[in-house]
């Protein structure tokens, strides 16, 4: 059974109807299915199965503490960007020996506390970030676990936006260059050499790309081995897509086959960072309808989900789908296509539009997809308090975060005392 599916035309969570998470918590509100994140994992575990590997679901994509905890107990590592998310993964009960440290600005605060803690690797995106990395290390007496983030100048064919491995992207070390670094970083003191690291870009939907990527960093550990540099791990990054609207992006299972023949006998423990596969679909967000605007060019559905709680529409035009908690006996209401709107004062605020829906006032709605880039990046512009976040697990609801309050918000400004 799909983690959200109607029954009796109701939406439901695993076991709960939508309707009753609203009642009890509020909208607009993240519902997640724990069901759905732990199958999600397992779809990657038990295609690497038989191989070394380790699959570290990237923080970015949903980092609240619950999400964390439920797939640092179905045995996943973790792929983060900032030192904060490194504080989230241990505060969730991950463990700091499966995470693997990315992002293209590493300050020297989050160096120090990465080695304290004794992550697995850092994924190295330039050389003067290898240079502070050696120096942090060498002022603790440590020795930095290391792969080079290559960018091997393959289009992933996804939103430019969402592309990271083409030379123009801000990503990685040229790949014509990352010999040359390699055998620098092979003779700094306080660095170990232990992999390599490609992550080419977001929501891909072929693994063509993936494989382009992958040829390129295999003649390039060739070519390390020649030189005497011998790696442990080949990190192929995220990226894999989910189905929003039609797309017909392979299964983990599918990608994973492919990568496999392609690393053949190869002595190389295979590590993988999926965010959106793990988690998009395995999240909603509830909003209710507060009114219905019509004019003489358009009709407008003003819900009380905003572009500050979901931005990927406003952002990317990103397309999710949106329906009914409830549905309508037919002829109920008039059906009209609506732009649906958040109160938020930008044109650019919308959560869908031209969507047919046969709704009325105080309708709840539940956008699909929304468990991965949703809720991380909501904001309190208008100051508004971010939505609540609500994990199902079977019949039960939990809030997982809180709605955030007015006074929560303001707790961290002042006024000048004249
Ligand atoms: C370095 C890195 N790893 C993993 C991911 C996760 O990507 P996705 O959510 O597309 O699987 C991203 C984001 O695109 C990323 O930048
Ligand atoms: N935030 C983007 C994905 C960015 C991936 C970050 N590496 C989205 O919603 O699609």
């Amino acid at each position: 059974m799909t983690p959200f599916h109607y029954q009796n035309d109701e939406l439901f969570a695993e076991d709960l109807p939508l309707s009753r998470i609203a009642d009890q918590f509020g909208t607009p509100c993240y519902v997640y299915s724990r069901a759905a994140l732990e199958d999600n994992l397992r779809a990657y575990e038990q295609a690497l199965g038989d191989i070394p590997h380790l699959t570290c679901f990237a923080v970015k994509a949903n980092s609240n503490l619950a999400v964390l905890n439920i797939l640092a107990r179905a045995g996943a590592g973790f792929d983060i960007v900032s030192g904060g998310e490194l504080a989230r993964v241990l505060r969730a009960g991950g463990q700091a020996s499966k995470v693997i440290f990315s992002g293209l600005g590493k300050t020297e605060a989050e160096i120090e506390q990465a080695l304290k803690a004794g992550i697995l690797c850092f994924n190295v995106e330039s050389e003067p970030e290898l240079e502070r990395i050696n120096a942090v290390a060498g002022r603790l007496s440590m020795r930095a676990p290391i792969s080079l983030r290559v960018n091997p100048d393959v289009d992933a064919g996804t939103h430019p936006y969402i592309s990271t491995g083409l030379k123009e992207n801000k990503f990685g070390i040229d790949i014509a260059q990352a010999l040359n670094v390699y055998k620098h970083a092979a003779t700094l003191p306080n660095i170990h050499v232990t992999g390599v690291d490609c992550h080419i870009g977001s929501q891909l939907t072929s693994i063509a790309p993936y494989l382009d990527a992958i040829d390129r960093v295999l003649m390039l550990i060739d070519q390390l081995s020649e030189h005497g540099i011998e790696l442990q791990h080949f990190d192929i990054g995220g990226g894999l897509g989910v189905v929003y609207q039609d797309e017909q992006p392979p299964a983990p299972h599918e990608l994973i086959d492919a990568v496999k023949a392609r690393l053949a006998d190869r002595k190389l423990e295979l590590i993988v960072e999926p965010g959106r596969s793990i988690a998009a679909n395995a999240g909603i967000l509830l909003t209710r309808v507060e009114f219905l605007k019509h004019t003489d060019h358009k009709h407008f559905a003003i819900v009380d989900g905003a572009m500050n709680d979901l931005l990927r529409p406003a952002l990317y035009g990103a397309w999710q789908a949106i329906e009914p908690v409830k549905l309508k006996l037919a002829g109920q209401h008039t059906g009209h296509a609506y732009d649906i709107v958040g109160p938020v004062c930008e044109s650019g605020d919308f959560l869908g539009k031209d969507r047919w829906l046969e709704i009325a006032p105080g309708d709840l709605l539940a956008v699909r997809s929304a468990g991965a880039y949703g809720f991380v990046m909501s904001s309190n512009y208008n100051t508004r308090n971010r939505a609540a976040e609500v994990m199902v697990d079977g019949n039960q609801a939990t809030v997982v975060r809180k709605r955030e309050t007015i006074d929560y918000q303001l707790s961290l400004e002042s006024t000048l005392s004249d």
